[in-house]
């Protein structure tokens, strides 16, 4: 996995919250890289930084909090010097999102088959038939067995297992090479969660997608992520290769992670 090209690469980010004439630092010189094909976990206690860091890469991050400096490439992009449009394109070509929450992050007055195929419209010259034939296979690849009954359905008449399927199927769609997944399985029953990372993984060998993966739980770190980054109080204080991180924790958080499992 070496050889693989570099994805994302974060270097030198800080980002903090502007309150009054306060202002909070939430992330603080954190550097980071995904490269293709690639699943990198980002893990920490709550407040840590990992969602300020993913939403900074998403170009998501909205006032009262900012990116004070460092700089963020995806594939050729600089992101930091990108306009908020462009940012909004790439969102919807290089890079997808799927967050806790499946059921809030789609539409919940629009058809989850037409919330795929708007997506695929956005970046394919197709006829309508085209892009629905389009949308129902990627549900099929999301692992929505049965798309032609679920495409007329709202999100809240699925599951949300369902609705993070849809998310994935968005994404797949999109054909974005990185995946950012912020605790994609927490709000779900347990034995759908695995379901749902287990598809994290094949769609991840399968398209080659880098995924990075905000998790609280070292167990789905250790069965799916190449490598690991562990985040303190807005800092990286440890990374390596799972295998390195699992057997011989450096940083005494690391360590403490570990024994809390
Ligand atoms: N909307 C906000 N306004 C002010 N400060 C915020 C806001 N969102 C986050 N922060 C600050 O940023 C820090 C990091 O938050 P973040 O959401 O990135 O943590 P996290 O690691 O994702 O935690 P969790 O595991 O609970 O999701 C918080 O401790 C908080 O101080
Ligand atoms: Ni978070």
């Amino acid at each position: 996995m070496n050889n693989e090209s570099t994805l994302l690469k974060v270097s030198h980010l800080s980002a903090s919250f502007h309150t009054g004439s306060q202002q909070v630092r939430a992330v603080e010189d954190v550097s980071l890289e995904v490269r293709s094909g690639q699943i990198v976990a980002l893990v920490g206690e709550s407040g840590s930084g990992k969602s300020v860091t993913a939403m900074s890469i998403l170009g998501l991050l909205d006032p009262p909090g900012c990116i004070d400096s460092g700089d963020i490439w995806l594939h050729g992009h600089n992101l930091r010097e990108c306009s908020t449009r462009q940012l909004r394109k790439l969102r919807g070509t290089e890079m997808a999102v799927i967050f806790q929450d499946p059921m809030n992050a789609l539409n919940p007055v629009l058809p989850v088959g037409r919330q795929i195929m708007e997506t695929i419209a956005l970046h394919r010259q197709v006829t309508g038939q085209e892009a629905k034939q389009l949308a129902m296979k990627q549900m099929q690849q999301a692992g929505l067995n049965d798309p032609a009954q679920l495409f007329s359905k709202y999100p809240f008449q699925i599951s949300g297992g369902m609705c993070q399927r849809v998310m994935i199927a968005i994404a797949l769609a999109s054909g974005a090479s990185l995946l950012i997944a912020d605790e994609p399985t927490t709000a779900l029953d347990v034995t759908i969660q695995a379901q749902i990372l287990t598809e994290l993984d094949r769609i991840r060998r399968a398209n080659h997608m880098g995924i990075l993966l905000i998790t609280h739980d070292l167990g789905v770190v250790a069965e799916l992520a190449d490598y690991v980054y562990v985040m303190k109080s807005g800092r990286i204080v440890e990374s390596g290769n799972v295998f390195d991180i699992f057997s011989r924790p450096v940083h005494p958080y690391t360590k403490y992670l570990m024994d809390c499992r």
